[in-house]
C-alpha cells in the first residue's frame, strides 16, 4: 500500500518504521515545515493517509482527504465535538474515514470490558466511580480522547452517572471529588513528563477498591493499530470506527 502520513511527529515517525517494517511504502509526509505540500496531486499518490496531528489541523487535513478521495486513517484526539459534522460530510461526499481514540489492541479490549463492568454496577450502587488518565506534558487536549470514550462506555451503561466532567491538574487534586455532583462522572487528567498514556477506572466503596488499569509501555501498540486500520479500510466506503475492525463479539 503507498501511504500519506499527515503529522510527523511523535506518532508519525512510529508509524513510518511499522508501516515500512509490513512492506508499505511512505509517499507523502506533512508536517507543519511543508504542509503546502499538501495538495490533492500529492495527496492521490497515496492509497490511504494516516493522520496524527493537532486539533488544531486534522479538520483541515480531513477535508483534503475527502476533496482527493483518498481514504483516511484519524488518530488526533480532541476535534469530537465536530463528529457529527465530519460524518455528514464523509457520507454526503462519498468519503472514507475511520477514527480511533486510541488504536492499541489492549485499550480496545479495555474499552470493551469497561462497557460490561459499567453495566454490572448497577447491582452495587455503593460503589462511586471515577475516571483517571495520566499522559505526557506535550499533550494539547484534556481529558485525553482515550478517557472520553471509557468515560462514554460507563454513562452507557451505568444508571447513576449522567455526564462527564474534567479536572486537568499537575499534583494530585486533592478535594477535586467535592466538586462533582453524584450523578457526574469525574475524569481526572494528569500531566507528567514523558507518560505515553496511562487510563485507570476505580470503583471505590467505604469497605474496597476495584481498579481497571491500562499503561501504554510505549507508543508502538498505538501505531500498529493505525496501519492495521489503513490495510483493514482497503476497497471499503463510508465512515467508520476503530470499534468497527475490532468487532469484538463477547
Ligand atoms: N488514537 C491514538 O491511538 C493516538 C492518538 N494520539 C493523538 O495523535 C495526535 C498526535 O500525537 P503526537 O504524534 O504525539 O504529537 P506530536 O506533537 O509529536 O506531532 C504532531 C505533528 O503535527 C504536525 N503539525 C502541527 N501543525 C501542523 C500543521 N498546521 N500542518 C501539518 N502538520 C502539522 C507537527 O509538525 C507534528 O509533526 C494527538 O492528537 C494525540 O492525542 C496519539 C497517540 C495515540
Ligand atoms: O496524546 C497522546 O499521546 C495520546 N493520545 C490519545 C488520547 O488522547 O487518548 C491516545 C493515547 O492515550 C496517547
Amino acid at each position: 500500500m503507498k501511504i500519506a502520513i499527515l503529522g510527523y511527529g511523535k506518532m508519525g515517525k512510529i508509524i513510518e518504521k511499522i508501516a515500512q517494517d509490513r512492506k508499505h511504502e511512505i509517499v507523502l509526509k506533512i508536517d507543519v515545515t511543508n504542509k503546502d505540500e499538501l495538495t490533492t496531486e500529492n495527496l492521490r499518490k497515496a492509497d490511504v493517509a494516516i493522520e496524527f496531528s493537532t486539533p488544531d489541523t486534522v479538520l483541515d487535513h480531513i477535508e483534503a482527504c475527502f476533496e482527493a478521495k483518498v481514504p483516511i486513517i484519524v488518530g488526533t484526539t480532541g476535534w469530537y465535538g465536530q463528529l457529527q459534522n465530519v460524518k455528514n460530510d464523509c457520507e454526503g461526499t462519498g468519503s472514507t474515514l475511520l477514527y480511533g481514540s486510541n488504536f492499541s489492541v489492549g485499550v480496545n479490549v479495555f474499552f470493551h470490558v469497561n462497557k460490561i463492568l459499567a453495566k454490572l454496577m448497577n447491582n452495587y450502587p455503593y460503589y462511586d466511580v471515577q475516571v483517571e488518565e495520566i499522559h505526557h506534558t506535550q499533550k494539547l487536549d484534556s481529558p485525553s480522547g482515550t478517557a472520553i470514550t471509557i468515560a462514554e462506555g460507563i454513562v452507557e451503561g451505568l444508571d447513576r452517572k449522567k455526564e462527564w466532567v474534567n479536572i486537568l491538574t499537575t499534583d494530585g487534586n486533592e478535594g477535586a471529588d467535592d466538586m462533582v455532583k453524584a450523578d457526574q462522572l469525574l475524569i481526572e487528567s494528569l500531566r507528567i513528563e514523558n507518560v505515553p498514556g496511562t487510563h485507570t477506572v476505580v470503583y471505590d466503596s467505604e469497605v474496597d477498591s476495584i481498579e481497571f488499569k491500562h499503561t501504554a509501555h510505549n507508543r508502538n501498540g498505538f501505531a500498529l493499530g493505525a496501519v492495521l486500520a489503513a490495510e483493514w479500510v482497503q476497497g471499503k466506503k463510508g465512515f467508520y470506527s476503530v470499534k468497527d475492525m475490532f468487532n469484538f463479539s463477547l
